[in-house]
């Protein structure tokens, strides 16, 4: 099952890998013509409704497929309204090529002449709430016909996020769906057609990942989280790093609490970071009801970077995880405990291979080995890992990605720790396996720009001002 979003996700990717959505449409259209010919007798007569969408485009590749059934393509709206280029070109091949097509400007003219089969090719995934015109009326005329309806993708008038239909929707006898199944069809007849998405466009993380983080127009200050990085000690890069990095990848607010040793050291990276130092020069026991404290205002907490791997601080680690219950990315020394400590926090774990181990967890040179057994470790550990490699693997337990950007100059210290701060800005607001995924992604892709920019010999802080970049897009993209 795939909701609407991620498919959205899914195809871009897809087209990333270079297939692009005019093939797909061209393998929907023909799977939907292969439905209509298991439901109609030779010689029936067959009515397709289109939408202005890609929905709607899946059917006019449908049309040519079945020109043994005089197909009639009735499109709802003015030809120059169809949304994309793709449905747009396939409308106009039907109009060259003579099809019967006809435009529907008011819903009260679309005439269905008593058709043995309709194709019900309005509204496909791309669409919220009910029914609108012409849509709603349309979707009325065909449930009162005694024709076969085949639904393309999802019956118009069902969310195929929710699986709810919000009013009137088409009631179909059959569905042909896409790549696979759709929430709302289990009462349905549904043939999930295979179009020719690559499986790695699901599995490898690609531009359609970054769709979860379309800014809102209206976000309000507080909208994309605030973030608390607890590290330092030992370090004082690390928690620095972190902090930068989850600014640049759009918390609303990120603070670092660290031991007061190195709290001057650890701001003067930084004249913009917000430092909330604690007595002493590494974390302890003593320190808890302070971070607690903390920790409990922000959205996400940081909890690694540069505290070292002092037994005291350990111990404090261990504590603090056990009863906490709110969201943390777990990196460097503090994640030896993990596996100890049971508790309600939502973790996001990013060990490289070697803290893998340390963890107790699996060593596989090939990726595709490794990806079943972290899946498996995850599981077993009820936390999501982000495990660092050449191919980055991402699980949670019950589902499992691979993320194959960056580069071989970004073994380099303190990519790690951009990571770490990366993952908890987006943890904030994402679920963990998705801010995982999209972490991995956005690290790499930034060291790739700052690679092809400048070549090899990047620091870790030049991944920060690459970081925008790569997880929204360029500016005109
Ligand atoms: N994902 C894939 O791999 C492929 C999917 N294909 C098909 O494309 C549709 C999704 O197409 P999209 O253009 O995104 O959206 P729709 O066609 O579903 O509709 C968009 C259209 O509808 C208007 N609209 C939005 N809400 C409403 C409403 N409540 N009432 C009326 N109209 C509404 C909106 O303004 C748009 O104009 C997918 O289902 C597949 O069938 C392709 O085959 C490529 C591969
Ligand atoms: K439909």
């Amino acid at each position: 099952m795939i909701t609407a979003e991620r498919m959205a996700a899914v195809d871009e990717n897809a087209a990333a890998l270079g297939v692009p959505r005019k093939q797909l449409m061209e393998s929907s259209g023909n799977a939907v013509a292969r439905a209509v010919r298991r439901v109609a007798a030779p010689g029936d007569s067959v009515a397709l409704v289109c939408g202005r969408g890609n929905n709607g485009g899946d059917a006019f590749v449908a049309a040519r497929f079945l020109d043994d059934h005089d197909p009639t393509v009735h499109l709802l709206g003015r030809p120059e309204t169809i949304a994309t280029d793709i449905a747009r070109e396939n409308w106009v091949a039907l109009e060259r090529a003579e099809y019967d097509t006809r435009v529907v400007r008011d819903a009260q003219e679309l005439a269905l002449d008593d058709p043995d089969v309709v194709v019900d090719a309005m509204l496909g995934t791309g669409v919220t709430g009910a029914l609108r015109e012409p849509e709603h009326t349309a979707a009325a005329a065909i449930n009162d016909t005694d024709a076969t309806v085949v639904a393309v993708d999802v019956p118009s008038g069902v969310d195929a996020d929710t699986g709810e239909a919000a009013g009137v929707a088409v009631d179909a006898d059959h569905v042909v769906t896409f790549h696979d199944a759709k929430p709302g069809l289990d009462d349905h007849e549904v043939t999930v057609a295979d179009i020719g998405i690559p499986e790695t466009a699901e599995l490898f993380a690609g531009p359609g990942d970054r769709t979860v983080l379309s800014r809102p127009a209206d976000a309000h200050k507080g909208a994309f989280g605030e973030v608390l990085v607890v590290g330092g000690g030992p370090y004082t890069g690390a928690p620095a790093l972190a902090a930068q990095a989850a600014m640049r990848a759009g918390a609303d607010l990120v603070r670092v609490v660290c031991p007061e040793s190195v709290a001057r050291e650890v701001q003067s990276f930084e004249e913009g970071l917000i430092v909330r130092p604690f007595e002493g020069d590494r974390l302890t026991t003593d320190h808890l009801d302070r971070i607690r404290a903390l920790a409990a205002d922000h959205d996400a907490v940081v909890f690694g970077p540069g505290l070292g791997d002092d037994p005291a601080t350990l111990d404090a680690v261990r504590a603090f995880l056990a009863d906490y219950d709110g969201r943390a990315v777990v990196d460097a020394d503090a994640l030896q405990v993990v596996p100890d400590v049971d508790t309600d926090a939502t973790l996001l774990c990013t060990p490289h291979q070697g803290e893998l181990r340390a963890m107790g967890g699996p060593s596989a040179d090939d990726w595709r080995e490794r990806l079943d057994a972290v899946a498996d470790f995850a599981a077993d550990i009820g936390h999501t890992l982000l495990v660092k490699g050449a191919y980055d693997v991402i699980a949670d337990g019950s589902d499992a990605r691979v993320n194959r950007t960056g580069n071989p100059g970004m073994t380099v210290g303190g990519t790690g720790d951009v990571l770490a701060g990366t993952a908890g800005a987006l943890l904030a607001t994402q679920a963990p396996l998705n801010a995982g995924t999209l972490a991995a992604y956005a690290n790499g892709l930034a060291g790739d720009h700052v690679v092809e920019d400048r070549g090899y010999g990047l620091l870790a802080s030049d991944l920060l001002p690459a970081l925008p970049r790569a997880l929204w897009g360029d500016a005109d993209e």
